[in-house]
């Protein structure tokens, strides 16, 4: 199978560090059967930031819980750092939508911050400071004593990437995590990410509706099909790594990246209505 390419800066010869192969997706019993993934095929390499978009209900979630060991692929695999996904692997992160619902009301932000590391080999003093580094990176050093319902919904979506960094993983797997904030919050959200990516040096995969929003993070979007999804076409988006909410989004390379990967969509949502 060809590999894809690598992001700018990556040397084309570096194994990918996840690669789904052939992943197909059904759903239900033999009377509700739908096939949801038709076989997508997906490499991510180190350092890479890979944003997934597609027509709604495509299978996007249903992709990125395959990949992550949430759900078993009908058929095909994800392998991760040479080793095929059978269960959710301590080398990846998840940060979801619903902030809400992932963080532990009763803890404080630092406690939080600090629980996926209660079961590692970990001392208090090295989770301690593992916590407050990635606060930090955050920039929520204030509010660790604080809890999460103390907290706006921007800054708990922090906290949320705040406890995937302090967990350290190779790679970070965004499902909309920005799509319950505000337009500003979201803006400043989309900033954060670029932040901790290059302090980081994380590999980050993330799915969003949001076409901006792809094209304003990703060293590549990659677009997928309507349903049964496959990869419908990878678009290297050569804006360099520093970007700007104002002056990346106007520049005529911008402008045209986002028509390119709008159309792809339209053309797809166009194609699904007139089989119905
Ligand atoms: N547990 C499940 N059982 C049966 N069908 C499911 C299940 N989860 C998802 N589906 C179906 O699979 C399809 C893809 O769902 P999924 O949530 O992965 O798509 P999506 O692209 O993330 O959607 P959206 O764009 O609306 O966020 C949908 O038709 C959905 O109804």
């Amino acid at each position: 199978m060809p590999s894809t390419p690598a992001a700018p800066g990556v040397p084309p010869e570096q194994p990918p560090l996840i690669s789904v192969r052939g992943l197909v997706k059904r759903y239900g019993t033999k009377d509700t059967d739908r096939l949801v993934l038709d076989g997508v095929d997906l490499d991510v390499h180190k350092g890479q930031l890979v944003c997934i978009v597609g027509p709604s209900g495509a299978g996007k979630t249903t992709l990125l819980r395959c990949m992550s060991g949430l759900l078993a692929p009908t058929a095909g695999e994800t392998v991760l750092e040479g080793v095929t996904v059978t269960a959710p692997p301590p080398a990846l992160a998840l940060v979801f939508q619903d902030y809400s619902r992932s963080l532990m009301p009763w803890m404080s932000v630092r406690k939080n911050v600090e629980l996926p590391l209660l079961g590692k080999q970990i001392s208090k003093n090295e989770r301690r400071r593992r916590a407050d580094e990635a606060l930090a990176a955050v920039g929520l050093t204030g509010s660790r004593g604080q809890y999460p319902w103390q907290l706006s919904g921007g800054m708990q979506q922090r906290v949320a990437i705040a406890r995937a960094l302090a967990y350290r993983p190779h790679a970070l797997i965004m499902d909309e995590p920005f799509a319950s904030v505000d337009a500003q919050t979201r803006a400043d959200l989309e900033d954060l990410t670029l932040q901790v990516r290059e302090m980081y040096e994380m590999t980050v995969i993330l799915v969003t509706h949001d076409i901006d929003e792809a094209v304003y993070l990703g060293d590549e979007v990659v677009v997928l099909s309507g349903s049964p999804t496959r990869v419908r076409e990878r678009i290297t988006i050569d804006l360099g790594r520093s970007r700007d909410q104002l002056t990346t989004k106007s520049t005529p390379e911008f402008v045209a990246l986002r028509g390119q990967v709008l159309q792809l969509i339209r053309r797809d949502r166009y194609a699904t209505r007139t089989a119905d």
